[in-house]
């Protein structure tokens, strides 16, 4: 019903729409009348409520008349905030999930529904950060730890949070890493270090996601112009997550900006989850900008750099309880066993945190026991064919029995290229496999397929971004 429902919206908005406010969304709940459906930020939740909540609500009525509810929440991050904090419709700022994290009142710049931001990021709030996102206080450079994965990327950071604007030597720079490997916190720690060096300095740190919703409620309240003449005077633009940066008019308002600020030579930086060369949703205009300064990958913390970021959570965690011990082996086995990001690592160090505060003698064997558990959970998911086929056959509105059928009509050939060809990207499986699993075809015709698809989406746009939805749709359901 879900995935009909899904069907629907993308027919009625358009793919593009669709894939910018509605590809992140899974069904959490459908019972008794009430459907809740989650979404990953509060900036999401909080447009779709104001623009979509009663067309989706339609459409539910239209697939299961006794519905008497839909409700949009946010899937993460929820053990931290308060209820009163759902209310915040801005992606304004990350937040942190440790678990200590304090909430005080307090209002975010020209956004009165906002009310509640962790005390820890006031500190800079209602200074020269005005227009952005409160930072946190403990993004720091002091307290970020460098390695062989980021050291690069660590200097260029420092350069660009030391220079002032007549030594400007990369311009933009962009840092990209997969998730959890500290770009919010590098970005932040820009911020920080610029504000503290030159406190008058007008420095804007924002996610793509909140440049996006500041801009569509300044079109929507007639302030564009003042906003964008607010941002006109800044010195230092750091922009995250820019991989959610969707529609083309905040971008062509996001290049116009861009443009503005490097050829009157002030900072700007930038943060994703890939290179701007793969950042598929971006217009060209934008890529090649942003591809014009500096980008530098951060790669995955090392073993040295591992335990070096425990034994610096355990610093900070005894600073609030003098009391606390934690032998080092154990510190060495947990940088051991958990490979991961610095956000694997942190879940880690929590639970190793909490599960000490009740067995104060915990043993090695009890730590394999539950880091089983957050290794598990940092593990990419497995995706199976029979969701590709089920996913691709849906969507195109065909039978999977056609989809694997010998029928060669074009309607039914496509998205039996498109199944094949994201069996071999998002599966382990070799040709033979998944020929195997199609009908029983032959591994040249999986590679025709394959070729063909991806020959096609070099050219064809919409076809690409068709494939970039399905994946999304497909890794939900993993
Ligand atoms: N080198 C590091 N030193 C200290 N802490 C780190 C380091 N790398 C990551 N962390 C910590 O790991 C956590 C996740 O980092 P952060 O949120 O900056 O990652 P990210 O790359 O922005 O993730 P996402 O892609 O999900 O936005 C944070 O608490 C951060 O402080």
């Amino acid at each position: 019903m879900f995935e009909r429902v899904k069907t629907q919206l993308r027919a009625r908005l358009g793919s593009e729409v669709y894939s910018s406010w509605f590809g992140r969304m899974k069904l959490m709940e459908a019972s008794k009348g009430c459907v809740r459906i989650s979404v990953p930020t509060a900036f999401l939740r909080s447009w779709i409520n104001g623009h979509y909540l009663d067309l989706i609500t339609d459409l539910w009525k239209q697939e299961a008349p006794d519905t008497l509810k839909v409700e949009i929440i946010v899937r993460t991050a929820t053990r931290n905030v308060r209820a009163t904090q759902e209310s915040q419709p801005a992606a304004a700022r990350k937040v942190s999930s440790r678990p200590q994290t304090a909430l005080a009142s307090g209002t975010l710049a020209g956004n009165p529904s906002a009310r509640a931001i962790p005390a820890k990021m006031q500190e800079t709030d209602g200074r020269s950060n005005i227009l952005g996102s409160p930072l946190d206080s403990r993004y720091t450079f002091d307290s970020l730890i460098e390695g062989a994965s980021n050291r690069v990327a660590c200097a260029a950071a420092r350069t660009v949070a030391e220079s002032d604007s007549n030594a400007i030597r990369f311009n933009p720079l962009f840092l990209h890493a997969s998730v959890g490997l500290g770009k919010t916190h590098m970005l932040q720690a820009i911020a920080a270090e610029s504000l503290r060096r030159k406190p008058q300095a007008r420095v804007v740190y924002l996610t793509a996601e909140y440049f996006m919703w500041r801009f569509a409620t300044a079109i929507r309240d007639n302030n564009a112009l003042t906003l964008k003449e607010q941002l006109r005077d800044i010195d230092l633009l750091i922009i995250d997550d820019m991989q959610f940066l969707q529609g083309k008019s905040i971008q062509n308002e996001f290049c116009h900006l861009l443009n503005m600020l490097l050829d009157s030579a002030r900072q700007v930086v930038v943060a994703a989850d890939r290179p701007p060369s793969e950042l598929e949703s971006l217009e060209p205009r934008v890529k090649s900008r942003l591809n014009g300064g500096v980008s530098l990958e951060i790669g995955a913390p090392d073993f040295a750099m591992r335990l070096s970021i425990l034994k610096q959570r355990l610093a900070s965690a005894q600073a609030e309880d003098g009391s606390l011990e934690i032998p080092e082996e154990i510190l060495v086995h947990v940088a051991r066993s958990v490979t991961g990001s610095g956000r694997e690592l942190e879940g880690a160090f929590n639970q190793l945190l909490f599960r000490h505060s009740f067995e104060p003698q915990i043993t090695i064997d009890r730590i394999d026991e539950i880091l089983g558990h957050v290794c598990r959970a940092g593990e990419p998911k497995r995706v199976r064919i029979e969701d590709i086929q089920r996913i691709v056959a849906r969507h195109y509105n065909v039978s999977k029995t056609e989809l694997l059928s010998n029928r060669r009509t074009r309607t039914i050939v496509k998205p039996r290229q498109v199944a094949m060809y994201l069996s071999k990207v998002m599966t382990p499986r070799s040709l033979p496999e998944i020929g195997r699993r199609f009908g029983g075809r032959d591994h040249t015709t999986v590679l025709h397929a394959v070729r063909k698809i991806e020959g096609l989406t070099d050219g064809d746009r919409q076809l690409a971004q068709e494939i970039e939805l399905l994946k999304r749709l497909i890794s939900d359901q993993a």
